[in-house]
């Protein structure tokens, strides 16, 4: 059975999806994303599982895709931005190597541009965005074994520093 080297959470726009490519990149692991594994498995992107079935079946799905990546998964895992809120994820989580990447408002606002692609910032995303930010700081500080600050740097700065903590 695999085991991730890190696994990544954060707010939208944390950069885990970036700075998780390049994180595998310097390792030479594979790179995993929830959010793509539950893209592939419903054969459709994110914004339309919201749509079609809503909220809680793309939550079914995240906790289902989230065991599966922490069972089998031997690279660098970044999970989906709410994957935290889940008492089962935040339970699965312990005993791993979580690394938050942690982002405050105003460049986690520049960095996803408030555009489309993310169903729950599609109403009034700023303070939508800011809300969620309040609601899981205290979930992601709970799951994280280390936590990184991305603000005004680069995702290579960041995948570095991380890859500095994951050495024995
Ligand atoms: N450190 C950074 N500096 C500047 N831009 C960044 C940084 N990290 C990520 N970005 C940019 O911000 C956007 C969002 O990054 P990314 O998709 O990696 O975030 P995420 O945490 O995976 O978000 P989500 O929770 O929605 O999956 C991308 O356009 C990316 O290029
Ligand atoms: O913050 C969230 O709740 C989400 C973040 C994205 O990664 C996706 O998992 C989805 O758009 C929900
Ligand atoms: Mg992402």
């Amino acid at each position: 059975m695999n085991r991730p080297v890190c696994v990544l959470v954060g707010a939208p726009g944390s950069g885990k999806t970036t700075v998780g490519q390049a994180l595998a990149a310097e390792l030479g692991v594979e790179f995993r994303d929830t959010d793509l594994d539950i893209e592939q498995l419903a054969g459709k992107p994110i914004p339309e599982i919201f749509v079609d079935e809503g909220e809680d079946h793309f939550r079914t799905l995240e906790r289902a895709a989230v065991a599966a990546a922490l069972a089998s998964h031997g690279g660098v895992l970044a999970l989906g931005g709410g994957a935290i809120l889940a008492e089962e994820n935040r339970a699965a989580l312990i005993g791993h190597t979580v690394v938050h990447l942690s982002v405050e408002l105003p460049d986690a606002v520049k960095r996803i541009g408030l555009g489309a692609g993310r169903p729950l910032l599609a109403i009034n995303p700023r303070a939508t965005l800011k809300h969620l930010m309040e609601q899981r700081r205290p979930l992601y500080a709970e799951v994280a074994t280390a936590t990184v600050l991305t603000d005004g740097r680069t995702p290579e700065e960041i995948a570095a520093e991380v890859a500095a903590l994951l050495k024995p």
